[in-house]
């Protein structure tokens, strides 16, 4: 067995309680779900060494907006100077070294997400751009990112009046043959490329997408170019470049989010990212795609890695977030009956307020590990020219898993940070309770990288061309296998609930999924094909089904894979934790499928009322059997007490001491206002 004396013993207290009932070793556990016990003593090595530098000390008031941006960068130096991953290490295998890469950023996004999305753009987005877009001309500009951390960079896609729709920018890059420039080109202020992360204050270099025109005049679609922006030495932007910042966010203010608008900015013909598509010295364009939106998908596609980011980074959000509401949840107690107050944990309510979101925190953690660990071998094998079967296949499927657990992640968290902080009372609207931070730094994770609405699109997209291939052709191209079964979609929509079916079962559970996803693809195929016989066009008809069809559809296949990956990887845990992960497991399928009942009852697998019951009362019976175990779950879930931050969360359980600690020393918490001189009223003098 590994040795886990690197992950520190918690203290003992209040909570002891519930953690004696729990039936496993919540170490064993939290390797379970980190999957690599290298990468989980790189996470703690992170987290001790930050703790010790007063540069990460917490503040208890939160500092301005623009102290928020320096501190973070000045933070992010740090870490750069810390080495933690060294480079020999960074020169391994590409699988190998993205995945400790993606370890450090999970580690500091739990401590700072500012600083995490600094260095995720900055570096690994602009650097894996270059590795997917560009060519050997680049890689100059990839040591020094990536290795060397000379330059940092930004990724401006987003305009003022385009963002979701990337096709209409208007950003362009006309080619000048005499002296062998791109001249970049902001046509008005819509144009102006906005959002951009580490773009108003600090960054040197960014990659820029707009639209490439030669010399003959004619448009080729957008492509990512190398701009500068910045002497590196003095930070000063150059002349010909409008750099602003974008002023006082609801979240993650340590970011320096900006907006430029070039004007007849001359840049070398080199800059161009040229692996798919080039121009000649003399001004002739060539490319290895003949469709133009195709070389924007490949530019795209490159974004799937930092969605998998998003997802590493939500499931830790997620963790944080159940691990305070739960612990203050076992030491808050109110009312009871003869003198006995009750433990929150112990009320039925609070259990269904918070146990699906414990549930779908150990879930998500697991899939996603599993997820990025397939993803990371079938790019490893193909940047290293290995053949990989079926590959555009395999991409396109990884693309719709993507389009659809980004969505149901990012919003998941959503609601179970606001739940937890409903659940911590008055107190969760500390700031100290570290809740709301979580929340609002998290919220634009549903916008960024694909405003979740319009990408769960894609995965409908997707899924529509299976279900057009299995009922014509009666095969699917599904390579990582996740939707094989819908070439048996006859036999699977013959299915009914059979009253007195044991629901938490997992064949239940994925038999019932696999009909969801089979009836709601039936439906909103016939909607579609019904407003395409109405003459509408393709966009048109699409833009008809998304509510109640293709949206239900991209939610549902998104539970799907959480508990397909889930239940592969269960098989492969230690048998002391088997018990605990099956229920956690059922739990989040029942709890989800609650929300899917209007579905089942409407395409007829269910009539009358025991579907619905079933359900509803095995959520309530595993919530109950979860009570002992919640505790310990949450353990593994957590980061360090430094790192979670939290008066109500912290590990020793002592609530109301850390509260008076807290609250006692708050800054002036015991001064008389500076300004009561302008609020008293002073009485006039009678004479
Ligand atoms: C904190 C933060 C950081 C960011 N960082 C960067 C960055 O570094 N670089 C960068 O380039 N950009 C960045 N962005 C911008 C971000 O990528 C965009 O905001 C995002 O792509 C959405 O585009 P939009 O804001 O133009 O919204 P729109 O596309 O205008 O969408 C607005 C709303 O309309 C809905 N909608 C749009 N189209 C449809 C449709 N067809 N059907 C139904 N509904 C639709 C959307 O769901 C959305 O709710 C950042 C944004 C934020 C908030």
């Amino acid at each position: 067995m590994e040795d886990l004396s690197f992950i520190p013993d918690l203290p003992s207290g209040p909570l002891d309680v519930y953690r004696k009932k729990a039936s496993f070793d919540w170490k064993r556990l939290k390797l379970a779900m980190e999957g690599d016990i290298d990468l989980l003593r790189l996470k703690y090595k992170i987290w001790h060494t930050l703790e010790k530098d007063p540069l990460f000390a917490h503040k208890s008031v939160t500092p301005s907006v623009e102290e928020q941006k320096r501190i973070a960068q000045l933070q992010l130096n740090k870490i750069n100077e810390y080495n933690f991953i060294p480079k020999v290490s960074l020169k391994g295998g590409y699988s190998k070294r993205t995945r400790a890469v993606m370890t450090l950023n999970e580690a500091i996004q739990s401590l700072n997400p500012s600083v995490s999305v600094k260095m995720a753009i900055g570096m690994y987005l602009f650097s894996n751009a270059i590795l997917s877009l560009g060519t050997e001309r680049h890689l100059k500009f990839y040591e020094a990112v990536f290795f060397n951390r000379e330059i940092l960079a930004s990724y401006a896609l987003t305009e003022i009046a385009h963002g979701s729709d990337a096709r209409l920018m208007r950003t362009t890059a006309t080619y000048d043959p005499n002296q062998k420039q791109f001249i970049i080109n902001t046509p008005d202020f819509e144009a102006a490329k906005c959002w951009v992360g580490n773009l108003g204050r600090t960054c040197t270099h960014t990659l820029l997408f707009a639209q490439l025109i030669t010399p003959d005049g004619a448009g080729h679609g957008l492509h990512a170019f190398l701009v500068p922006i910045r002497d590196p030495a003095t930070l000063e932007t150059y002349p010909g470049l409008v750099v602003g910042e974008m002023g006082e966010k609801i979240g993650v203010n340590g970011i320096d989010n900006g907006f430029i608008m070039f004007n007849q900015y001359r840049i070398p013909r080199e800059n161009l990212l040229n692996r798919t598509a080039d121009v000649t010295e003399d001004g002739v364009y060539e490319s290895s795609f003949s469709d133009p939106s195709r070389i924007l998908g490949a530019a795209l596609e490159n974004l799937s890695a930092g969605r998998i980011g998003i997802m590493q980074e939500s499931c830790h959000s997620m963790s944080s977030a159940v691990a305070i509401a739960v612990r203050y949840a076992a030491t808050r107690t109110q009312f009871g009956e003869r003198c006995r107050e009750i433990p929150l944990i112990e009320y039925q309510l609070h259990q269904w307020r918070l146990f699906g979101y414990v549930a779908a925190a150990v879930v998500f953690r697991v899939y996603i590990e599993s997820f990025t660990r397939v993803y990371l071998e079938i790019v490893e094998k193909s940047n290293a020219g290995i053949k990989v079967d079926n590959l555009s296949e395999a991409v396109s499927e990884i693309h719709a898993m993507v389009s659809c657990c980004k969505p149901l992640l990012t919003w998941s968290v959503l609601a179970a940070a606001q739940e937890c902080r409903e659940a911590c009372g008055g107190h969760g609207f500390l700031k100290a309770s570290n809740l709301g931070d979580i929340r609002s730094n998290h919220e634009p994770t549903v916008t960024y990288e694909g405003d979740n609405n319009v990408l769960s699109q894609q995965a409908g997209n997707w899924l529509l061309r299976q279900y057009h291939s299995a009922t014509t052709a009666g095969s699917v191209d599904s390579p990582l296998g996740t939707v094989l079964f819908l070439t048996d979609l006859t036999e699977i929509l013959k299915q009914k609930f059979i009253p007195g079916t044991a629901v938490k079962s997992e064949h239940f559970l994925m038999s019932t999924y696999k009909w969801l996803i089979c009836y709601v693809l039936k439906q909103t195929h016939q909607k579609y094909e019904s407003e395409l016989d109405r003459g509408l066009s393709k966009f048109e008809a699409r833009a008809k089904c998304q509510v109640y069809k293709w949206k239900t559809l991209s939610k549902l296949y998104a539970e799907y894979l959480a508990l397909l990956f889930f239940l592969e990887e269960l098989q492969k845990k230690d048998e002391e934790l088997q018990p605990v992960l099956r229920k956690l497991f059922m739990l989040y399928g029942l709890w989800s499928l609650d929300g899917h009942l209007v579905e089942l009852y409407q395409g007829g697998f269910a009539a009358g009322e025991d579907c619905a019951r079933a359900v509803r009362d095995a959520v309530l019976q595993l919530c109950a059997e979860l009570e002992g175990e919640v505790v310990g779950v949450v353990d593994a879930l957590a980061p360090t007490d430094f790192v979670l931050n939290s008066v109500l969360g912290n590990s020793d359980g002592n609530l109301y001491q850390n509260l008076q600690k807290t609250l006692f020393s708050n800054p002036g918490a015991f001064e008389r206002a500076r300004w009561w001189q302008e609020v008293v009223n002073v009485p006039k003098s009678k004479l």
